[in-house]
């Protein structure tokens, strides 16, 4: 098979699809690679590393596009991407669908068949190929969030650690999953006082067990949220269920609640965000202000450190991506978990958050894999 990769080009977005020591790897298994020129460059790795790893460079996308089997990206195709995929092709990248009306439309168009690396599945109930990213904008929240929060910053000129004599900044996490355990290990290392809010116990005894005291956990109830965002200098956003929206926990009424100058780090931004008050922003303009309250909501966080960030989610989305580039389609008959990951195939939705999302007819994956 012939696997392209592009130059990523959302904003500030630095990671590549595939780094030099994946091509070696794709190369290995009797593949051809396309890589864009300068696709690797927000990485360190220049068109001579791609070559010595095996890759035929592409003098632009649309070389990569047009004569690739399957595209591996890092984020979702924008506008000018998804209109030069076309049936038969794969796409293996990030897609964020549930809160993307018009990226959906274009992939149905399109007739590509899609693979969301966040829908992906593992045997222990995990998101094997979102998660590397997660532990990245997890600990990257609690920087953002401390950046944000200094007075020349427009934030309450709090210091997280405190000193001697003057207590430390509260940090309150939404969603103890991967991002938020990330967080607050970050939040709890700087000396903050950190609270973890969830709506499963038994994921809040492993925090608790993990963090030995040094964290508070405690059960997702309205009174727990306002509580909690209340008093704290730091929210951090991570909830997540899989493929959904992302649950509005923070309403503007509450924002009137929360302390002028505080800051809100809207992690889940990337399914639409948890808080009402949030709107996707970039990493040239990452923060604004609603009632007082900064918040932060880059949708594709990780692109700020792409060296740890590229790397890590090569990673994790090598494995699938050489079953794809070996057995086409029939990687996704064969493994249920990748299979998890299709979202759409020849215009047809087949992930069931997404099509409740937008109100598309739920095909199954199995089904249409079939026809
Ligand atoms: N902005 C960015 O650059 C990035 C965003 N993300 C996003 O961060 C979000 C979180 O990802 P992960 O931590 O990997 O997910 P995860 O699945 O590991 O954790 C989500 C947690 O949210 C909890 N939860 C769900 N509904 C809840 C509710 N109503 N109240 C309290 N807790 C609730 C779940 O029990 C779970 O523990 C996702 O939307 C993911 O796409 C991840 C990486 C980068
Ligand atoms: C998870 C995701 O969307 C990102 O890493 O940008
Ligand atoms: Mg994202």
């Amino acid at each position: 098979m012939r696997v392209g990769c592009p130059k990523e080009i959302k904003n500030h977005e630095y990671r590549v699809g595939l780094t030099p020591g994946s091509v070696r790897e794709y190369v290995a298994h009797g593949h051809e690679v396309l890589v864009e020129t300068g696709a690797g460059a927000g990485i360190g790795a220049d068109d001579n590393a791609y070559r010595a790893a095996g890759a035929t460079i592409a003098k632009t996308a649309a070389d990569v596009f047009a004569k690739s089997d399957m595209i591996v990206k890092v984020k979702e195709p924008q506008p000018n991407e998804w209109a030069q995929l076309r049936e038969g092709q794969i796409l293996y990248t990030y897609l964020h669908l549930a809160p993307d009306p018009e990226q959906t439309k274009g992939l149905l168009a399109s007739g590509v068949t899609a693979i969301a690396y966040e829908t992906v599945t593992d045997d222990r109930g995990g998101l094997p190929l979102l998660a590397p990213m997660s532990e990245v904008a997890g600990r990257l929240s609690i920087q953002a969030g401390a950046t944000a929060l200094q007075k020349a910053n427009g934030g309450r000129g709090v210091l997280l650690g405190g000193v001697p004599g003057v207590l430390p900044g509260k940090v309150t996490v939404l969603g103890g999953g991967v991002v938020g355990l990330h967080a607050a290990r970050m939040a709890a290392g700087l000396g903050a006082d950190v609270t973890i809010i969830d709506r499963s116990i038994p994921r809040l005894r492993q925090l608790d067990d993990l963090f030995a005291g040094r964290v508070h956990t405690r059960y997702s109830t309205v009174e727990a949220l306002e509580e909690e965002c209340f008093s704290a200098d730091i929210v951090v956003g991570a909830v997540l269920i899989p493929g959904a929206a992302a649950p509005k926990l923070v309403s503007r009424e509450m924002l009137s609640g929360m302390k002028k100058g505080s800051v809100l780090v809207d992690v889940a931004i990337d399914q639409g965000g948890c808080f009402e008050t949030s709107h996707a922003t970039t990493h040239a303009e990452p923060t604004y202000e609603v009632d007082g309250v900064i918040h932060y909501c880059v949708a594709n966080m990780p692109g700020a450190v792409p060296v740890t960030s590229a790397h890590a989610l090569n990673n994790a989305t090598l494995h699938y991506g050489l079953q794809l580039a070996d057995k086409g389609l029939k990687a996704l008959v064969d493994d249920h978990h990748l299979r998890n990951g299709l979202n759409v195939h020849k215009g047809k939705i087949t992930n069931r958050a997404v099509a409740e999302a937008l109100g598309y007819e739920l095909v199954e994956p199995k089904a249409v894999l079939a026809a």
